[in-house]
């Protein structure tokens, strides 16, 4: 390494400008052969840092937001889900929801896409640069015990829930929450209501929701209220991708035998 080379390095190491050091002996001989100014070869080397910290907070945020795995809208097959409104899932993908602090709600029998939608959403957004968190409900309430548990109720909610800019809330009415679990699912709700977006996914029609909270009418319709008062729902319907691809596979044919 030459000795200007070694004191950009200590220079771009104490700024923290990775994205410098990376691409400076490259600009620079571009700058030489296209004949830059000097503000053009710095407005140049500042974008290359400012991309390369924008690729670094895309890889370190789809890292946090716990992904069960990472799907894409280009991957969904529209044709087969029924009942699933390509404009509308579009319109979604633009992000737009979020800046509005708005909901979005997966409706849907097992199988149907519901999680890979808001998976793909999730990971349009943490592309875009905005933090996402994705959680299962059961998991968001036994981290909500845990930490009322532990005298940590507040540091968990500020970071788990009020913290991403997005937060997804899957699996919404497999398992029945108790009264006390119900509540903290509410104040979830409460706490991020016309603050910021988010997406939940359910099996159930909202009719059935009490079901899920202990039959406590009161507090579903309350959480209902502020769910949907900006929202959009998005309501699939049809059979289990699943098993579809089962049934290409052959696999359910031999199940029933
Ligand atoms: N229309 C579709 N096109 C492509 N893949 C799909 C489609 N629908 C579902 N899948 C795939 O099928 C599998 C199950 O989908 P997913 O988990 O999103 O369903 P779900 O509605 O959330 O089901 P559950 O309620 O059981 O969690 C996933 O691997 C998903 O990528």
């Amino acid at each position: 390494m030459n000795l200007q080379l070694a004191r950009l390095h200590e220079l771009t190491e104490e700024l923290q400008l990775a994205g410098v050091e990376t691409n400076a002996t490259a600009l620079a001989q571009q700058a030489a052969k296209e004949e830059w100014d000097y503000l053009q070869f710095l407005e140049r080397i500042l974008q290359s840092e400012q991309k390369h910290r924008h690729q670094r907070k895309q890889v370190m945020f789809t890292r946090m937001a716990g992904f069960p795995s990472l799907k894409s809208l280009e991957e969904f097959d529209f044709t087969f889900a029924t009942g699933v409104p390509k404009k509308q899932v579009n319109e979604l993908a633009t992000l737009s929801f979020i800046e509005r602090k708005e909901n979005i709600v997966l409706l849907g029998p097992s199988g149907v896409g519901k999680t890979h939608i808001a998976s793909a959403l999730g990971y349009k957004a943490v592309q875009a640069g905005l933090k996402t968190r994705f959680i299962s409900a059961s998991d968001l309430i036994l981290q909500l015990t845990t930490a009322q548990r532990q005298d940590k109720y507040k540091q968990v909610m500020q970071r788990s829930v009020l913290a991403p800019r997005l937060l997804i809330i899957d699996e919404i009415g497999y398992l029945p929450f108790s009264a006390q679990e119900s509540k903290l699912l509410f104040d979830v709700i409460a706490k991020r209501y016309e603050k910021g977006a988010i997406i939940l996914t359910s099996n159930l029609p909202f009719g059935q929701w009490g079901s899920i909270f202990a039959n406590d009418t009161a507090l579903t319709s309350a959480m209902l209220d502020r769910i949907l008062h900006h929202s959009h729902i998005v309501q699939i319907k049809g059979e289990s991708y699943r098993i579809k691809e089962k049934k290409q596979a052959g696999l359910m044919e031999n199940l029933n035998k």
